[in-house]
């Protein structure tokens, strides 16, 4: 039976009278890779904030690794990882510095980091940049190095946030390839992104539209059901409509 290892119901984030994430439904299960899709403004970021245990929720439901989002947040936050463009590598680091750091940050002890940090540097290709300060590394690099350093303590589930904003179409495929290496290590993967070639990329994916979720299913079947031909067709459809835009 599928393990369901993020369950919301009707999840709501207000600020003030403005619902931003309104009334999400939804499992992800173990070892998914899961596109949560919708336009800008649309209330991804709020709503992967309160299932990383960053922010509570107004109203509803929701439990992460099996823990609630309102009692239990400390919990949640060391079985997750988490990348996002705004949050992420300290530029003025080295690339093993910022490995040592988040490894400690983790919890993993000195042996772990070690260890770690050698077969990291070794997978990434990154040997002649790892004592080199990551401010010099090219966008690409960063973003695959935010990654690793996210399930560097082999969490449950990595929240990535628009992780792959700015670099070219080869450049994304090989990020994305390091993302199908950690689900198939059991790491359930939850994405964001406004680039959908990668939503095909995904198992299944959700589309939200002005706080809501839309629409939820694999995109085989999302682009039968809208009679589309692609997915940017299907998300083309839904958010055509979306009364919020920035
Ligand atoms: N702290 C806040 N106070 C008031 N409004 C907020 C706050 N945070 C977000 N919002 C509003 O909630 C809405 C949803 O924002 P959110 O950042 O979750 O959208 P998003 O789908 O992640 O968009 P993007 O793709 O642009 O990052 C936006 O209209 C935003 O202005």
């Amino acid at each position: 039976m599928k393990e369901a290892v993020i369950k919301t119901e009707n999840l709501t984030k207000r600020f003030g009278d403005f619902i931003a994430t309104n009334a999400i439904t939804l499992e992800v299960y173990t070892g998914e890779i899961f596109g949560f899709l919708g336009a800008n403004g649309a209330g991804k970021t709020t709503a992967m904030r309160m299932l990383c245990g960053l922010s509570i929720p107004s109203s509803g439901n929701a439990t992460i690794a099996g823990y609630d989002v309102y009692r239990e947040t400390e919990r949640i936050k060391k079985n997750i990882g988490y990348m996002s463009q705004k949050f992420s590598l300290y530029e003025d680091l080295t690339v093993l510095e910022n490995i040592r750091f988040f490894g400690g940050i983790y919890g993993l002890s000195d042996d772990e980091i070690a260890r770690k940090s050698d077969a990291l540097i070794t997978q990434l290709g990154l040997q002649n940049e790892a004592k080199k300060l990551v401010s010099g590394l090219p966008l690409g690099w960063k973003q695959k190095l935010s990654f690793s350093v996210a399930v560097l303590h082999q969490p449950k589930i990595v929240f990535l946030d628009e992780p792959t904003g700015g670099v070219d179409p080869v450049t994304r495929r090989q990020f994305w390839n390091l993302i199908y290496d950690a689900a198939e290590k059991g790491v359930t993967v939850f994405v964001t992104t406004h680039y959908m070639d990668e939503a095909e990329y995904c198992n299944r994916v959700s589309i939200m539209v002005d706080g809501k979720i839309e629409a939820l299913d694999t995109p085989h079947n999302l682009k039968k059901k809208f009679n589309a031909f692609s997915m940017d067709e299907v998300f083309y459809q839904l958010a055509r409509g979306a009364k919020r835009a920035e």
